[in-house]
């Protein structure tokens, strides 16, 4: 094998690995390989189509031509080492008892600030995408448009959301690199996890038509919540700075709550008007936003009120 036959079929290799078992049966360069089975990918829409009861048979053409899209293993393959990362990492964390920072060294500090800020600015390039996406393509409700399979502008934009959903795991990486465990919630790592499973599943199948509310609403949420965290990393450990400046957390989180209600309500709208949006994605829709509903209602207690109440109490007694 020549150089550039090497080159190309490692290319084509990389390109069958992104895009599952779509390219399994291609000549890669010059050389004809045995084709490669997906047999993960052929379980897990087994697993979508019986038991979580969704419609997988119509991929979307556009979408589908994209990298991670036409096979749920990359992405799959992207949370298991996520998980298996964090994992390692805390208990490196806790095993050699490292505090939580007081003070970030300056490269540390300035990757959250970078980052902070490019997932702000990209949610709402996202958030305004999608409204003008959807008067581009003649939407005349907030739900119950009917899906429609070519529309590119909003395939891709739906396409940039599940990626970003991925490049969200960064999230977690500053936290370890804070060595702040008291952030690394079940709540966050199944927030993670599973919103880029939802996204793909999306993605894949109907990137289009009511998958711009929730995609445009949780953008337009992002654009806060980035904010919030980015005003936290330019404040630092100071509690009185903190005080000043990140009062409206709480706020932040009740509109998180609000989002996941407007999910319920869109949710509960397409299991009962099923011709708009495929069969199934409503009944998934609303089963994860009750889970994260409940997941955030348990958080805002804990972070928020129990402390009040402790006060009240030692105040009684
Ligand atoms: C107010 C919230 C937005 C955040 O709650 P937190 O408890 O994380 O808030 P906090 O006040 O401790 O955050 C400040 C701390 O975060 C650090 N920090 C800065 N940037 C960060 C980043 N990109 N990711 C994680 N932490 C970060 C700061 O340095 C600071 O550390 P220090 O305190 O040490 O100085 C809340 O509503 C929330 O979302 N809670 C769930 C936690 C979570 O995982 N959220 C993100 C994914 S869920 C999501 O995204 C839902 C959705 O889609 O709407």
């Amino acid at each position: 094998m020549s150089s550039a036959d090497r080159m190309e079929w490692t290319m084509n290799l990389i390109h069958a690995f992104l895009n599952g078992s779509n390219f399994q049966s291609e000549e890669i360069g010059a050389h004809r390989v045995k084709p490669l089975r997906d047999p993960v990918g052929e379980l897990v829409f087994e697993l979508l189509e019986n038991v979580v009861r969704v419609d997988m048979k119509s991929p979307n053409p556009i979408t589908t031509q994209l990298p991670m899209v036409s096979s749920p293993v990359p992405v799959l393959s992207c949370i298991c080492l996520y998980l298996l990362v964090v994992r390692l990492w805390s208990a490196h964390i806790r095993s050699s008892r490292q505090e939580p920072r007081k003070e970030d060294p300056l490269a540390l500090r300035c990757l959250v600030i970078v980052h902070n800020l490019f997932l702000c600015i990209l949610s709402l390039f996202m958030a305004v995408g999608f409204i003008v996406a959807a008067r581009f393509y003649g939407y005349k409700r907030i739900w119950g448009n009917e899906y429609v399979e070519r529309e590119p502008a909003m395939n891709l934009l739906v396409y940039a959301f599940y990626i970003s959903k991925l490049y969200e795991f960064m999230d977690t990486a500053i936290m370890l690199f804070r060595r702040n465990l008291r952030q690394a919630t079940y709540l966050h790592l199944y927030h993670h996890t599973t919103i880029s499973i939802i996204w793909w599943i999306i993605c894949y199948r109907v990137p289009g038509a009511d998958a711009y509310f929730s995609a445009a609403v949780n953008s337009g949420i992002h654009v806060a919540m980035y904010f919030y965290y980015l005003l936290a990393a330019i404040v630092g450990g100071d509690e009185k700075r903190k005080r000043k400046y990140l009062f409206w957390g709480k706020y932040l989180t009740m509109m998180q709550m609000l989002q996941f209600l407007s999910f319920i309500g869109q949710a509960i709208y397409a299991i009962y008007r099923p011709e708009f949006y495929p069969k199934g994605f409503g009944r998934m829709l609303f089963v994860y936003s009750c889970s994260l509903l409940a997941f955030f209602g348990n958080f805002f207690v804990k972070k928020y009120r129990r402390p009040r109440q402790t006060k009240t109490v030692t105040k009684e007694e």
